[in-house]
Order: C-alpha cells, then structure tokens, then sequence
C-alpha cells in the first residue's frame, strides 16, 4: 500500500512561517544562505521536499477491485490520488518559505531554474524520441560558465573555427531568447567568446552560448546572467577574418545541431530536441 502524506497542520505552518532568517539569498552568498538554510529545512523534516525524498505521488491512482469469483475479471478504479493533493499543498508551503529567503537581486534567476525543465527528467520520459534522434544529449565534454546553470531555448547555429568575428555579429542581433551554438571545430588554441561578448549577449536578450571551443575573461563570462558552456578557457584571443557560416547544419561531437531547434542545458548536460518541450 502506498505510504499516506500528511498535511501541514495550521500549528506547524505559522511555526515555520515565524522563524526569522535575518538574510537573503544575494547574487554573492550562496554558501552562506545554503548553510543556514539547510538544518532549518532538515530539522522540520521539510528537505524531502527539496532534494526529491519524498517525489510527488501521481495526481491518479487505480486500484484493482478483485471480486474473487468475477468472471469478468479484475475491475480497475481509477480515482484522484489525496496524497498528491497533499504534497502539492506541502510542497507549495515549502517553496513560499524559501522564496522568502531570496532577495529580489536573486529571485529572476531562482525563478528561471525553478521554470526550466531537467533533462534526466526529459531523458526518462522521452525514451521514445532519443531512439528516434529526435531528442539527442550532447557529449559531456562542457564545463559551466555563467550565472544560469540551467537554460534553454531556440538555437541559432554558427559554425568558425579560430575566428570569432561571426560571433560577434550574430550577437548584435537580437538574441529574443535563442542560445547560440558555436562549432569551432574543438579548437583548443584560441577563445572565441570572452566577457565583452558575453556582456553583447546578456545587453542582447541571449539565453546562453554554447562553444565548441575554447572562451577567456571567465571571470566576467561568470558574472553575465546568461548561461555559458565551453571545452575550456584559453587566453589568446582568435583571428579576425570574418570567415564563417551562419544558420547551417553544424555538428558537435558527432551530434547534428540545426538552426531552430531546442536546446536545453542544465547541471547534468545538454540536450537538443526538434522541437519545443514542455516543462
Ligand atoms: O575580443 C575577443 O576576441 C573576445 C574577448 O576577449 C571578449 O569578448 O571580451
Ligand atoms: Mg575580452
């Protein structure tokens, strides 16, 4: 049988609503707000609902009504499951306690984590499609850069190699929320992005950038509110020719990326999808 929920009595609540935090979460004390937070959240047997221990039940239970001697069979009863209810009522306590605790500077980037979709999430539920191709997971061969570990959005592919002055155009345009792909070739000899093109990029409206090569000013890149994955840093800066193609088919550690599709990134990889998916 599965196990009972049980709501949060009224008592418990204003328990938990009148602990006074004395901080917030700012864009520069995560390991601070994360250690005083933490023993809050796991002496009020709240952090299961943080850390995925105790998951949301399905919102739909069947049961098997077995009559024994009924012919026909065992009857199904499919009927709303409460204790999903519950969670989802406990979970959202959970949430408006901890979004207390985060400064206004943070809340946009708490939120866009919050909002964007897992991929080992998308990964089991869409066994179907990466059978396909449809949804592919690129090689982990990326390291993260940027304020937002998790993002995602329509891509726009460009395909260089040692020369980012393709790079830079594309980045004067209006991102409205693309991420740009870049296949360098795995150049390992020179930076194709560096802080003033992530500045161009977050002042555009990008999401991310992705590099198949090499960024530098990691420093900078970690302080832009976009997200940024690379094979690595290298401090020269790249050749200024021009040459390059935008919007064709570019591929990355044997995986074809076309313009238009999804891509989404977080902490556990990056995944390309033909078309959008749903949170
Ligand atoms: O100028 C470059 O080639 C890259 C760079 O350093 C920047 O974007 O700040
Ligand atoms: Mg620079």
């Amino acid at each position: 049988m599965a196990s009972s929920l049980i709501a949060f009595s009224q008592i418990e609540k204003t328990s938990h609503n009148s602990h006074k935090f004395g901080f917030t979460l700012s864009p520069t004390n995560y390991g601070y707000w994360k250690a005083m937070l933490e023993p809050f959240l796991i002496t009020n047997n709240l952090i299961g609902y943080v850390d995925g221990t105790i998951p949301c039940p399905p919102p739909i239970v069947q049961t098997k009504n077995s009559s024994g001697k009924d012919v026909e069979g065992d009857i199904v009863i499919t009927q709303p499951n409460t204790n999903h209810t519950i969670w989802v009522s406990n979970d959202a306590h959970v949430c408006m306690l901890i979004m207390s605790t985060v400064s206004e500077a943070s809340f946009q980037h708490v939120h866009d984590s919050m909002g964007s979709l897992a991929t080992a999430e998308a990964c089991d539920t869409n066994g179907a499609l990466l059978a396909t191709g449809d949804i592919r997971v690129l090689p982990p061969i990326f390291k993260i850069y940027g304020q937002s570990r998790a993002f995602s959005g329509p891509i726009a592919t460009l395909k260089v190699f040692e020369d980012n002055v393709l790079v830079r155009e594309l980045l004067e345009t209006k991102g409205e929320g693309r991420v740009l792909v870049i296949d360098g070739g795995g150049s390992m000899r020179c930076a194709l992005v560096g802080g003033n093109l992530g500045q161009l990029a977050q002042n555009m409206g990008w999401t991310g950038i992705v590099v198949n090569g090499c960024i530098r000013d990691v420093d900078e890149i970690n302080a832009c509110d976009i997200g940024v994955r690379a094979l690595a840093s290298h401090p020269q800066k790249s050749n200024k020719k021009g040459v390059g193609e935008r919007h064709v088919p570019i591929h990355i550690g044997g995986t074809v990326i076309r313009d238009g599709e999804w891509l989404y990134a977080d902490s556990d990889g990056v995944l390309i999808s033909e078309t959008e998916l749903s949170v």
